[in-house]
């Protein structure tokens, strides 16, 4: 896969699909990386389409923690220049949906619609991100997994076909990447900036997200006017990668809707 080399870093892209077709940007989440799409894009052969390993994942660069949120926005709004994407909509989930939130609030000229998948403007409060970081620092992303794979996937998470792709992931992530990620989380808080947001909006729920449920979700759509709500049934934190074709049929809705295609 291919690298964009930028001033201060390196990082870990694809970009694919009709050079012309209407722009998707899609943002994965902590201890993610761009794999976790590869089941929608199947599902989008019309779209132009970039994704990326955000820093500190998959195959991009590790700078040192922590990272600031302003950081990682600065970094995919770099991207979309560098590939000179106009008009996009913005896929994010969880941390990749904050970044999009703010990413829509510096950039709404690179930005077309929003597509806020299993976020909100602020996830988990301090004391947890700090107890989450301290148990990395100290043994590794491997402290958090079973936890995360219990708020992610709901409670028969041990049987979830989705959980070998996500164990894999987060295993490899570097566990500086993850502190970093966790720490530009930790330290945000969007609800003021996101209610100013006017732009088409998806906000997908999965019915089994214990890290930010339906009703978080819901939330999240009454802050930005005329957003569309979708509750996923039988999915919980990362639906695209739970159930691809189902995920797929309601962003093509909205994408046909906003007329992105
Ligand atoms: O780890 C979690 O509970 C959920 C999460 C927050 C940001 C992210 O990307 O995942």
């Amino acid at each position: 896969m291919p690298h964009v080399f930028l001033p201060d870093l390196r990082l870990n892209v694809q970009i694919e699909g009709p050079e012309t077709a209407p722009a998707l940007v899609l943002i994965h989440g902590l201890g993610g990386d761009l794999r976790l799409w590869d089941g929608l894009v199947k599902h989008l052969p019309h779209h132009r389409i970039l994704r990326m390993d955000l820093r500190g994942h998959g195959q991009s660069d590790t700078p040192e923690p922590p990272y600031k949120m302003g950081t990682m926005i600065r970094d995919v709004e770099r991207l979309i220049e560098h590939f000179g994407l106009k008009d996009a909509v913005v896929i994010g989930v969880s941390l990749g949906g904050m970044i999009a939130q703010g990413l829509a609030v510096k950039r709404l000229d690179l930005v077309r619609g929003l597509v806020l998948s299993n976020t909100a403007p602020r996830i988990g409060t301090v004391p947890q991100w700090q107890e989450r970081i301290a148990a990395v620092e100290t043994s590794g992303v491997g402290a958090i997994a079973e936890a995360s794979f219990q708020r992610w996937l709901g409670r028969a998470w041990r049987d979830n076909p989705a959980l070998p792709a996500l164990r894999d992931t987060l295993l490899a992530t570097n566990p500086k990447g993850w502190i970093g990620a966790a720490s530009a989380i930790s330290g945000t808080d969007f609800y003021e900036t996101t209610a100013t947001l006017r732009l088409p909006t998806l906000v997908i729920a999965g019915a089994n997200d214990g890290s930010t449920p339906p009703d978080l979700m819901r939330e999240t759509a009454d802050l930005i006017p005329g957003a569309r709500y979708q509750l996923m049934r039988r999915v919980g934190h990362l639906p695209m990668l739970e159930d691809p074709p189902a995920y797929a049929d309601l962003l093509n809705g909205f994408l046909t809707a906003i007329g992105h295609n």
